[in-house]
């Protein structure tokens, strides 16, 4: 199977347990929960993404025809060095294109595979770290993993509605919008007197890196 992805680049992981370790991020085009265009956001499923995930024009995107190649091209950009090899598969929604043989074509370059997915499709096997971040208005299919991301705060998604799920670090994100200052003292709010749940902020934002 070919795979459409938008760019690739080498940076820190910004968010979440991961956060700033040296990450090659692999962002695949196309969402199943918004068009990507702005004139759709409105009505999509999806509606506050601060991600241009549309084409494959980006640095280092394009259309790769196997795993092998995007394997390849992944490599590519970590360069030489062993030690510490970790990418992250985003996008866009990577569950619609990761499978199994890109997985292993990963894991044979010596990377550990990390996702990032909004959980409404199955994952294959031999991921490193799945890092599920769920829509309020989407079906959660992937209900374990490694950590929960929520964006808080979403309408019709309380965190008291993934709390008893199978992950092992519990994340609010406050929301990057317009709103963004009053998102991030309610998040700061709720971990306070919720201790089950962390903050994770967008560090590569405040610190000007992709
Ligand atoms: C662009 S998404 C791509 C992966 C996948 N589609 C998903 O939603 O998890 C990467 C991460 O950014 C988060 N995110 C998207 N828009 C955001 C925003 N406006 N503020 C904070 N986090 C956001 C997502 O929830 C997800 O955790
Ligand atoms: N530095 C950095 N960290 C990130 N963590 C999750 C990201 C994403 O867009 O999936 C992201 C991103 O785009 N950049
Ligand atoms: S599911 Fe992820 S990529 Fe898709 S629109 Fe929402 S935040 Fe963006
Ligand atoms: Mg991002």
């Amino acid at each position: 199977m070919s795979y459409a992805v938008k760019e690739i680049f080498k940076t820190l992981q910004g968010e979440g347990a991961q956060m700033g370790g040296a990450a090659v991020f692999c962002r695949f085009a196309g969402c199943n929960l918004w068009s990507g265009r702005e004139i759709d956001r409105g009505q999509a499923v999806c509606s506050f993404c601060d991600t241009d995930f549309v084409g494959i024009d980006g640095s280092g995107g394009g259309r790769f025809a196997d795993a092998g190649a995007l394997a390849d091209a992944v490599e590519a950009e970590w360069g030489d060095s062993r030690p510490g090899r970790y990418v992250v598969l985003t996008g866009g929604e990577p569950l619609l294109q990761v499978d199994q043989s890109l997985v292993d074509a990963l894991h044979a370059r010596g990377f550990e595979v990390g996702i990032e997915t909004n959980g409404t499709q199955a994952a294959p096997a031999g991921l490193d770290w799945v890092c599920v971040s769920p829509k309020a208005d989407a079906e959660l299919v992937l209900r374990a993993g490694d950590e929960l991301k929520l964006v808080y705060p979403q309408d019709k998604a309380a965190p008291e509605r993934f709390e008893h799920l199978a992950f092992d670090h519990f994340f609010l994100q406050p929301m990057d919008s317009p709103q963004a200052t009053t998102n991030l003292e309610a998040a700061i709010a709720y971990c306070t007197n919720n201790p089950r749940w962390r903050l994770s902020l967008q560090s590569h934002k405040m610190i000007g890196i992709r």
